[in-house]
């Protein structure tokens, strides 16, 4: 993925404001990388940009050959459904849906879904598959969330702090997930989060202010998610 000069403004009263300034920033395939930052500082606007869910002002987002800030809204719309698996701090899942039905719900609309079960199995849901949102802890509803996430078998898993709402020992659970499923198929994670510690488990950590990126660091010697600490 690479990322040119990018933009992007928001229209205030009567005045522009730019919440993202001259984002240049390359990552590769298969790489963790995470985005660190003060609140307002554009991390989620950034995550929205290259997700397709909100379009850049100015410059440029490849990814892979796809130059998506080509892309109108229909294109924008299927780039997300087959390429991009989103998890976000407060699960969004379906309320009156079961586990089993919300991991569906993704699969049955991406072009090269993966297996419901053997994904339920491999975030460990699979004994609560017939259970309702409301009825399961906020790991577990997070666990369904990636689970639903990766079930499309995405080019790029995108969480915006998805530990945002958990304890340190499920946080870690959850870490430790993300990076299973980044060596396994080699997909490429984007997490935004408030939480520097997990920048240790990066290939690549990205920090910003004000709109811009202050700061991009190669970490050689990244640790694995159970090293984490906080
Ligand atoms: N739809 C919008 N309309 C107007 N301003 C917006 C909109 N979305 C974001 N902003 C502004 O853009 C800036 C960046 O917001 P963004 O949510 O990307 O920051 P962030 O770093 O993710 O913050 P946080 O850590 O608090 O989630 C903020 O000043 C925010 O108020």
């Amino acid at each position: 993925m690479k990322l040119n000069k990018v933009g992007k403004k928001f229209k205030i009263a009567e005045n522009y404001f730019w919440a993202l300034k001259n984002i240049n920033l390359d990552i590769n395939k298969g790489e963790i990388a995470t985005f660190l930052g003060p609140s307002g500082s554009g991390k989620s606007t950034l995550l929205n940009i290259i997700g397709g869910i909100e379009k850049a002002d100015e410059g440029t987002l490849y990814v892979g050959d796809s130059k998506i800030t080509d892309f109108n809204d229909k294109e924008l719309t299927k780039y997300r459904r087959d390429n991009v698996g989103f998890v976000f701090q407060f699960y969004n899942l379906i309320p009156n849906l079961t586990v089993e039905e919300n991991v569906e719900v993704a699969t049955n609309i991406s072009k090269n879904p993966l297996d419901v079960k053997k994904v339920l199995e491999a975030v460990d849901m699979l004994d609560k598959k017939n259970k309702f949102p409301s009825e399961l802890s906020g790991g577990e509803q997070q666990r369904v969330s990636i689970a639903r996430a990766i079930a499309k078998n995405p080019e790029l898993l995108l969480c915006d702090e998805p530990t945002g709402a958990l304890d340190f020992t499920t946080s870690k659970e959850i870490l430790k997930l993300i990076e299973r499923i980044n060596k396994e198929f080699n997909t490429t994670v984007l997490i935004v989060t408030h939480n520097a510690p997990i920048a240790d488990m990066a290939d690549k950590v990205v920090r910003l202010r004000s709109g811009e990126i202050t700061d991009i660091q190669i970490n050689k010697n990244k640790i694995s998610a159970e090293g984490v600490e906080w």
